[in-house]
């Protein structure tokens, strides 16, 4: 047995604590070690992981799954994402967005401009990624049987046009989410192609899930920022730092609370990604009044009475409207 299938052992006997008194109660060394193993909270008892992925996953806040997605699938999302841009296809609730590097300069727009979709729920070939049986059986580990699509992006981190916009601030994505509880929420990142430190990969600070939500806003960067692209004010910058380099197919499984960015895209290349938030079924909202989660909220809904006249809509609203069951029951999200 692996050193990590041992001390899962240990937990679970640990959880259990009238069976271990009966088995242990004649070695107090035993039960004092037992007492300083910490309970298993990120994941869930359903087997989905293997004890080292646990295990890791706990300690880390994240799980990469090597050559997780096909490079069929893959093709195919390229391929959907390309009619999209093209303005070949259309679907309601899509968000396309262009780098602010690009949106506010005075050269006209050409489709490869795109630097992010957000809610693809309504294409059905995009859609087909957060449905993956393979991506699913890993995602119950943390959600649980009833599943939501809670948020959907396809990031295609362009060419930096030389104002270093082309980053992604460290963050945390609960701060968008008006969902507890956190720990039942994980987020899917699959590379479509490698990604390194070049073209920007996914740089995270591993542990970080463990420590609470921090305020968030956007950051003093000469170059301008993307629209929401809120970075944390104050993380401590001698964290131990993880660039992720990834290849095509590649799936990391990330906590919500887990403090993460992306470089900036030295390459001539757009870095292309697709990804997607899930939850637990039986999440509720929560009123993000008196919180950190204020600001977010506030401009959230200033988008969606300039873009769709509807005042009336609330934050939790526009996450009720995006998120599609993809399996078990849909409960209370
Ligand atoms: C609910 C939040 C999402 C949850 C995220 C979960 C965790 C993930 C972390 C993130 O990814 S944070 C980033 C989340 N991004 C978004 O939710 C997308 C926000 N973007 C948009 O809603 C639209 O792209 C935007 C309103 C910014 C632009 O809409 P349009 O496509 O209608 O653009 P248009 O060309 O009409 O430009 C309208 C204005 O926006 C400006 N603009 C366009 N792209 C921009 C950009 N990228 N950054 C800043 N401003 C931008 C543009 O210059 C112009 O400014 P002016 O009014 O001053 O003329
Ligand atoms: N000046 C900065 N202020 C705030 N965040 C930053 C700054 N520079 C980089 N970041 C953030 O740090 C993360 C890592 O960026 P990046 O990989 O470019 O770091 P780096 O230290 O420049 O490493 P590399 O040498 O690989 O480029 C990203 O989320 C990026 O947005
Ligand atoms: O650069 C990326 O692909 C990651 C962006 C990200 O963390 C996000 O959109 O929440
Ligand atoms: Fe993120
Ligand atoms: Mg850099």
């Amino acid at each position: 047995m692996s050193r990590a299938a041992d001390r899962l052992a240990m937990i679970f006997n640990h959880l259990d604590r009238s069976t271990v008194h009966v088995a242990a109660s004649s070695t107090s060394t035993q039960v004092a070690s037992y007492d300083h193993t910490p309970a298993l909270r990120y994941t869930l008892d359903n087997d989905a992981l293997s004890p080292d992925q646990r295990l890791s996953y706990e300690e880390n806040g994240f799980i990469l799954i090597k050559n997780l997605v096909s490079e069929e699938d893959i093709d195919k999302f390229r391929s959907a994402f390309e009619r999209i841009c093209k303005g070949e296809a259309r679907f309601p609730g899509l968000v396309v967005m262009r780098d602010v590097a690009i949106a506010k300069s005075e050269f006209v727009l050409d489709q490869q401009a795109i630097s992010k979709l957000q809610d693809f729920q309504e294409d059905p070939e995009l859609f087909r990624y957060c449905c993956l049986p393979q991506i699913l059986k890993h995602v119950q580990a943390f959600t649980g049987p009833n599943i939501m699509a809670m948020h959907t992006m396809l990031i295609n981190k362009p060419p930096d046009a030389g104002k270093k916009t082309s980053r992604h601030p460290m963050h945390q994505d609960l701060h968008y989410f008006p969902f507890r509880p956190v720990d039942r929420i994980v987020c899917a990142w699959t590379a479509m192609e490698r990604v390194d430190r070049r073209n920007g990969c996914l740089v995270v600070l591993p542990g970080t899930h463990r420590g609470s939500l921090k305020e968030h806003d956007y950051p003093e960067w000469e170059g301008g920022v993307n629209k929401m692209y809120h970075g944390i004010r104050d993380y401590n910058p001698d964290h131990p730092r993880m660039h992720l380099e990834m290849e095509k197919g590649d799936t990391v499984l990330f906590h919500p609370l887990l403090i993460h960015g992306s470089g900036m895209n030295q390459t001539q290349g757009f870095r292309k990604a697709i990804s997607c938030h899930y939850a637990n079924a039986d999440c509720y909202y929560i009123d993000v009044k008196g919180t950190t989660q204020e600001n977010i909220d506030k401009e959230v809904k200033e988008i969606t009475t300039k873009k769709y006249g509807m005042d009336a809509v609330t934050f939790q609203d526009t996450w009720a409207f995006r998120g599609r069951l993809v399996q078990g029951e849909r409960t209370s999200l």
